[in-house]
C-alpha cells in the first residue's frame, strides 16, 4: 500500500485526478471503477475541468460505478445515477452506453448483480478503481463482516450507513435501505485501487486501516493484501 499526503480536499482532488488521467493516457480504451458520495465531488471536478481544457477525451472511456440503491429510481436526485450525471458524465464526452451502474430497480435483483459481474468481466475488469471509506470501513456498501469473497450482491444498510447518508436526502426515512454492490472480491480485482479519504470525520476509520490489521470486520482493511493501491489522505484526516 502507498501512502500520499495531500494538504487538504482540493490537492487530494487533483493528485488522484492526475493519477486517473495518467492511466487513461497510458490505455487506448480505459475502465474506471467509479465511486459517489462527498469525496470524489472535487475528483470529477478536475477531471471535468482538464476536460474542458482540452486535455483529455473520455469518449473511448468505460465507467463502472460501485454501488446503487434498491428501489430509488433512476431519476432520482438521491440515485447514484443521477449523481454521476450530474457531477461527471453529463459534463464530459462520455458515451451513456459505456457508463455503466447496477440497476436497483431491476424487478430480479440476484439476476442484476450477475448481469453486472458479467458487464464488468466483458470490458476485461475494472482498470482503476477510485474508492472512498465509509465511516465503518465500508468500501462500495460492503459491510462490516461482508466476506472478502463476496461478489455483486444486495445489501442491508446499516442503520450508521443510512444516517451518514441521510445528509443527502429530505429525512432519514426516506433513505433506502438496501443497495447493490460490487462485492469485495469484486473490487479486488480491479487492477489498481486509489482510495481517498478526507476530513476530520475520516480519521479514525482511517487510523484503524493504518494498524494494518486485515480483518472482515473492517472491510477496508482487505486493501492490504492488493497488489496496486494508493491511499490519498489529506491532513485533516491524517490527524494533522
Ligand atoms: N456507498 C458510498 C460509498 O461508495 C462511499 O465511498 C462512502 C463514503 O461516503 P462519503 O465520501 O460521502 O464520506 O459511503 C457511501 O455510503
Amino acid at each position: 500500500m502507498e501512502w500520499m499526503e495531500a494538504e487538504d480536499y482540493q490537492d487530494m482532488s487533483e493528485k488522484a485526478g492526475e493519477i486517473v488521467l495518467e492511466e487513461m493516457r497510458a490505455r487506448s480504451l480505459p475502465t474506471l471503477g467509479l465511486a459517489t458520495g462527498s469525496t470524489p465531488e472535487g475528483l470529477y471536478q478536475y477531471l471535468i475541468m482538464q476536460y474542458q481544457r482540452g486535455k483529455v477525451s473520455y469518449r473511448k472511456t468505460r465507467t463502472f460505478n460501485l454501488d446503487e440503491y434498491v428501489d430509488l429510481p433512476w431519476e432520482h436526485p438521491n440515485s447514484y445515477y443521477h449523481y454521476m450525471k450530474e457531477k461527471f458524465f453529463s459534463h464530459v464526452d462520455v458515451q451513456d452506453k459505456n457508463t455503466y451502474l447496477p440497476d436497483g430497480m431491476a424487478e430480479n435483483l440476484e439476476k442484476e448483480c450477475m448481469k453486472y459481474e458479467s458487464e464488468i468481466a466483458a470490458a476485461g475488469g475494472v482498470v482503476t478503481q477510485v474508492l472512498g471509506l465509509g465511516g465503518n470501513g465500508h468500501i462500495g456498501f460492503n459491510e462490516p463482516g461482508t466476506p472478502f469473497d463476496s461478489r455483486t450482491h444486495v445489501v442491508d444498510l446499516k442503520e450508521s450507513t443510512r444516517r451518514a447518508n441521510a445528509r443527502f436526502f429530505p429525512s432519514l426515512e426516506e433513505v433506502p435501505k438496501q443497495a447493490i454492490t460490487m462485492g469485495i472480491e469484486t473490487i479486488m480485482e480491479s487492477k489498481r485501487i486509489l482510495l481517498l479519504v478526507s476530513g476530520r470525520n475520516k480519521r479514525e476509520a482511517l487510523a484503524r486501516l493504518m494498524e494494518g490489521e486485515v480483518s472482515e470486520e473492517f472491510p477496508a482493511s482487505v486493501l492490504w493484501r492488493h497488489p496496486n493501491v494508493q491511499v490519498i489522505a489529506d491532513r485533516e484526516a491524517l490527524g494533522k
